[in-house]
């Protein structure tokens, strides 16, 4: 392959030398969450902006812990995954906001995924469909207990990744709308949590480069629970996902000292 980091080993689309990240990342599609998720880190500071890819460091139980964005969707968030595992990245963990599906998810729950429904393109280059997009178990755990100590209200299931947010918002409104509308209601009989369109990136990335990936969700509101007549609460106070993924962070590295 050309080499396009110019020998520095500086990542050609997420701006990032060695040394400058830890093997620990969160990672949200938001630029402009990067700074307030490093808040709650050790020592932050910002390290270079390149793209859509903001980056800034610091660290969590004495180790370096980085926080990136990745920009919305599948092909940006495949090139960032690609690119830290080359800078030595081992754990990453997504946080982000989310669409609530199963009327028991509302506006401010958590969603942790277990798994993710591919109906995006990038992953397709990847592996055949066949293939599950599946996160790390003990990340999946981690984010779990840190949920329960936080007591915060959270589900754990299977999130959907699309590439089109108008798709999944106004199905009906586009030309391919039987296909899209009848996905979306056999997601739903399978009790599919939300919907999203980065996770399925970032799992199967993670599992084809042998890295840990996990997401925790925060659900802005319900379109299912507003189809049904139901109350449907806008939240968008994300501190609560960001404590506890720093919280499940902080669990995975001490849990490596043993
Ligand atoms: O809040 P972020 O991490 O951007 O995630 C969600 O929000 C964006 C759509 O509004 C998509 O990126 C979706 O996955
Ligand atoms: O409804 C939503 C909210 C956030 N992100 C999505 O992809 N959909």
């Amino acid at each position: 392959m050309i080499d396009y980091t110019e020998g520095a080993g500086c990542q050609y689309h997420i701006g990032l030398k060695p040394g400058e990240v830890g093997p620990y990342v969160f990672l949200t599609g938001d630029p402009g969450r990067v700074k307030d998720i490093a808040a709650g880190l050790d020592e932050p500071h910002y390290v270079t902006t390149n793209r859509e890819y903001v980056t800034w460091t610091g660290s969590l139980a004495g180790k370096p812990v980085s926080v990136m964005s990745t920009g919305i969707g599948g092909p940006s968030t495949a090139i960032a995954v690609e690119e830290l595992f080359h800078l030595g990245c081992h754990t990453l963990i997504r946080l982000g906001t989310c669409g609530g599906m199963d009327q028991d998810v509302k506006g401010g729950d958590l969603v942790i995924a277990s798994g993710a429904v591919r109906m995006e393109g990038t992953t397709q280059e990847y592996v055949p469909i066949e293939y599950p997009a599946v996160p790390d178990h003990h990340v999946v755990c981690a984010l779990e207990q840190a949920a329960v100590q936080m007591q915060v209200r959270y589900h754990i299931g299977v999130v959907q990744c699309k590439d089109a947010f108008y798709g999944q918002h106004e199905p009906e409104k586009m030309p391919g709308s039987a296909a899209l509308i009848g996905k979306w209601n056999a997601y739903l009989a399978m009790g599919t949590k939300a919907s999203e369109m980065e996770s399925a990136a970032l799992f199967i990335v993670g599992q084809a480069r042998g890295l840990r990936t996990g997401s925790i969700l925060h659900c802005i509101a319900n379109q299912e629970r507003a189809r049904r007549g139901l109350p449907n609460d806008q939240d968008h106070d994300l501190q609560p996902m960001f404590d506890t993924a720093i919280l499940a962070m902080k669990q995975l590295i001490k849990n490596e000292e043993h």
